[in-house]
């Protein structure tokens, strides 16, 4: 059984249709973005995948006992606090030591455990941030934005870090993002959102589809090809995804 079906979803928020006639299915352990413009409503979907809004119209099915994870966007957290990673984990629930250890690891900062929050990096945060929304072993991960402020090899690291987790846990995972190039070689599928879906498809079939080219142009196919070819040549060789640095700058 699938893990979430939206049928025909309208979404109205401030007397404004904001969302029109999105129907989605999400399987298990598929990894799926939705790119789309500012204010094409990728943030409200988000929503609604999680609970927070009901659609105005329209069905959502969730399988029974779905457990969902959610990494923000960002997340503010007083400078001035001292708290290591290990409590934020065990807040407000606390939360047993291995568990804690186990999210950490799954995250790839299993040796962040005693550092004080406030010193950790911006791409250190969001991993613990996607540790904590491991810890209720969700089937489904929803990240919002979640490398903003982070610089490209940042995301890029971060984002194969969210394919191990799929491999490792198998759970699905939904992103939005921005960083085209960087997410869509790490989809499945890419959904193009702007009120209603525009197109979807494997990465290469939606980077071609006109819909997509009228919203972001054609620069990133080019760039998505040359991702996908060190992508694929970096797991050969064990070295970083650095090098997308340079290719896309
Ligand atoms: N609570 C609300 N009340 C009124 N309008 C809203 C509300 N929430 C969202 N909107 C409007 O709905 C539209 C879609 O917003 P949303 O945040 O979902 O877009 P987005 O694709 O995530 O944008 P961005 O890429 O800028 O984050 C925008 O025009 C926004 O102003």
């Amino acid at each position: 059984m699938s893990l979430l079906t939206l049928t025909r979803i309208d979404v109205d928020q401030g007397g404004k249709q904001v969302l029109h006639d999105v129907s989605l299915t999400l399987e298990r352990g598929e990894i799926v973005t939705f790119v789309g413009p500012n204010g094409s409503g990728k943030s409200t979907l988000m929503r609604v995948l999680i609970g927070a809004i009901q659609p105005s119209r329209g069905k959502v099915t969730r399988s029974a006992g779905l457990k969902i994870g959610y990494v923000p966007q960002k997340l503010h957290l007083d400078p001035t606090l001292p708290l290591t990673v290990r409590r934020f984990l065990s807040l407000p629930v606390r939360v047993s030591h291995d568990k804690t250890h186990a999210a950490l690891e799954a995250a790839g900062v299993g040796h962040l455990c005693d550092r004080q929050m406030s010193d950790l990096s911006g791409g250190q945060f969001q991993r613990v941030l996607l540790a904590r929304a491991l810890l209720a072993k969700p089937d489904l991960l929803i990240l919002d934005e979640a490398t903003q402020g982070l610089d490209q090899p940042g995301s890029a690291d971060f984002y194969s870090q969210i394919e191990k987790v799929r491999r490792d846990l198998g759970c699905a995972i939904v992103m939005v993002s921005h960083e085209l190039h960087v997410v869509m070689a790490a989809s499945d599928r890419v959904i193009c959102l702007n009120g209603h879906i525009c197109c979807e498809g494997e990465p290469e079939h939606v980077a071609s589809a006109p819909e997509y080219r009228a919203l972001f142009g054609t620069g990133t196919h080019g760039a998505l090809a040359l991702y996908r070819h060190e992508h694929a040549h970096s797991h050969d060789d064990g070295c970083s995804h650095d090098h997308t640095h340079k290719e896309t700058a």
